[in-house]
């Protein structure tokens, strides 16, 4: 007897999006599974950030289809999708001295703020508790916004954007400005949280591979709007694909499960 194939958490088809007359993405097609964790790779400007937008319902597309946890944009209310997915944005402004923990509880209100005389039910605690022991700022919990280092708020920020269990969660640049330390500890955190969560499906920008998780499964190179490869990150991230991606020559290799990336030298 054969499986029924997954049906996809999101599906992406031939889809543009044009803004002030530019096209920033143009016939860009993605199908992510329950379980997938996906890397999208791409120079400045590649079309990343506009992608991430539609398939979490920020924005519509210009032309073609979009669907998110079986919702068609266009068709479907986009508050009650984005309800469902984690976004984790590192733009996320809090203004006040809130806990470390109170940021997390934020999540099962969505807002930024905690609002005034709301408090948690038991489970949201719970719930708050088991999210922060997973990304590792345990010892943190009770330390306030102002004086978190930029790496133990991507942590928090990833387990508020959990809160509400949501099956997709988008990662933009997490690790950008992190130390080394930092950012090995936040991959650490993000490859702990896929294995407790097999079900959930994230997709993660970045410039660098080296800001992968060695859990990615698969992977898309966009450059000017449009895809360049996309499939398994092992038949996408190779050194002829992302020396076309970025229009340089770059030797990438896997090692221990992560990648790396170097200019490669070029025979004459
Ligand atoms: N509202 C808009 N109107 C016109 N152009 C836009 C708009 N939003 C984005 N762009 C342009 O679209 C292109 C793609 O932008 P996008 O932010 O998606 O790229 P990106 O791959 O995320 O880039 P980066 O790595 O620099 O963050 C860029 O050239 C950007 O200037």
């Amino acid at each position: 007897m054969t499986e029924a194939p997954q049906t996809p958490i999101i599906a992406v088809d031939k889809v543009d999006l044009v803004r002030s007359g530019k096209l920033l993405l143009d016939q860009v097609s993605m199908a992510v599974r329950p379980g997938e964790h996906w890397a999208l790779i791409g120079p400045n400007g590649a079309g990343k950030s506009s992608l991430l937008s539609l398939v979490g319902a920020v924005q519509h597309p210009t032309r073609g289809d979009v669907s998110v946890l079986g919702g068609r944009l266009g068709r479907t209310d986009i508050r009650e999708l984005r309800a469902h997915i984690g976004h984790v944005n590192p733009r996320h402004d809090i203004r006040t001295a809130l806990t470390g923990r109170e940021a997390v509880l934020t999540g099962a209100t969505g807002s930024i703020e905690l609002p005034p005389r709301w408090s948690p039910t038991p489970e949201q605690e719970q719930r708050a508790d088991r999210l922060i022991a997973t990304l590792g700022v345990d010892a943190l919990r009770d330390d306030v916004w102002p004086t978190l280092s930029q790496g133990e708020r991507g942590r928090f920020l990833i387990a508020r954007a959990l809160m509400p269990l949501p099956r997709l969660l988008l990662l933009d640049e997490p690790a950008t400005g992190l130390d080394v330390a930092a950012r090995e500890q936040l991959l650490s955190s993000i490859d702990r949280l896929r294995s407790e969560h097999p079900g959930l499906a994230t997709i993660l920008v970045t410039h660098h591979l080296e800001e992968l998780p060695a859990t990615t499964t698969h992977a898309m190179l966009l450059r000017g709007g449009q895809v360049v490869a996309a499939g398994e990150a092992d038949d996408v991230l190779t050194t002829k694909l992302v020396t076309a991606c970025f229009d340089q020559p770059i030797a990438i290799e896997r090692r221990d499960g992560r990648w790396g990336a170097r200019a490669a030298s070029v025979t004459p």
